[in-house]
């Protein structure tokens, strides 16, 4: 039911899955179940989120055949040296309570104070070993996407970064066409803000959804993976049921123009150890 795209070395990625940011660890292991349940297949997590271990727990207790489940996670910011990264990759795999790890990223890449170069070529090591099926960035600009590119030959199968109607991201969106990287939608509702907008109102209105469902919609036609959150079931059905409609041109081009350039999280240029988490 959910349409895939292939990441750089051939592994096959739900377009649509779900996130976890903000997903108290209490309450991750019954969010993600209902994921599960309600037909998700791609989880995004993340060693920062502090929830991996709820999250493998749900992935066990589901029974799902692994290769039906796509999982990432990514490095957190304080373990960018390579003995870290390295020490970090295996405390996820283990919390997560898995083998091999379908997607690894380096989650910021606080390029003042790390050389995050470094620890792109740690990550491409890890996937050498085995152990990660795909390995990618998070919040890369155009200058550390070219960086780790002319480094080290290799591309990142991802960069995931802030999207949304009021963030569109283009000219990012399009270094991402020019060089093969999937481009991943991260707070693609702008965590709730956008749902309000009486653009997207119209749009819902006119063709019958929700607002939810016509900006996640609006992403899917673009191109990129995108992953809301939501702990509420009912709302982690609505998120999903964003298949048997299409958005047209016109209602397209009116989502589209509603772009501010303006951030709900944090800004990659701004973010460094210890800060703008
Ligand atoms: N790589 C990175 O640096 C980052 C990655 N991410 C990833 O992206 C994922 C999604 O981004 P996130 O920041 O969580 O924000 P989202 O844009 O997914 O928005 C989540 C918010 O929207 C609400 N919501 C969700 N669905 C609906 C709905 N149908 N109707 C009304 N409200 C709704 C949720 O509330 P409620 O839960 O109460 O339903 C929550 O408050 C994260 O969970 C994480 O996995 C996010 C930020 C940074
Ligand atoms: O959710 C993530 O993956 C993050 O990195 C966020 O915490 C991010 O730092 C942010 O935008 C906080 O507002």
């Amino acid at each position: 039911m959910i349409p895939t795209l292939t990441l750089a070395h051939g592994t096959p990625i739900p377009q649509l899955g779900f996130g976890t940011y903000k997903i108290d660890p209490a309450d991750a292991e019954r969010a993600v179940s209902i994921a599960l349940e309600l037909g998700h297949r791609h989880v995004d997590t993340a060693a920062m989120y502090g929830n991996e271990r709820d999250v493998g727990r749900a992935l066990a207790a589901s029974g799902l055949p692994r290769d039906e489940l796509f999982v990432t996670s990514k490095l957190d910011n304080p373990h960018h040296a390579p003995d870290a990264a390295r020490a970090a990759f295996e405390r996820s795999l283990d919390d997560l309570g898995l083998d091999v790890l379908d997607l690894y990223l380096i989650h910021w890449p606080l390029a003042a104070t790390t050389d995050y170069v470094a620890t792109w070529e740690t990550l491409v090591e890890l996937q050498h070993s085995g152990r990660v099926r795909e390995v990618g960035v998070s919040n890369f600009q155009p200058a550390h996407l070219r960086a780790v590119i002319d480094a080290t030959g290799v591309v990142p199968a991802v960069n995931q970064i802030e999207i949304n109607p009021y963030l569109t991201q283009e000219p990012l969106r399009a270094l991402h066409a020019e060089r093969g990287i999937v481009t991943q939608a991260w707070s693609p509702l702008a965590r709730g803000r956008v749902l309000d907008d009486p653009v997207v109102r119209r749009v819902a209105d006119a063709c019958g959804r929700t607002p939810s469902q016509v900006v996640l919609r609006w992403h899917l036609q673009r191109g990129d993976v995108v992953f809301p959150k939501s702990t509420h079931r009912e709302r982690i059905a609505e998120n999903l049921d964003v298949f048997g409609f299409e958005l047209d041109a016109e209602a397209m081009a009116s989502i589209d123009a509603l772009n501010r350039d303006e951030r709900s999280g944090s800004d990659p240029d701004v973010v460094e150890l210890g800060r703008g988490r």
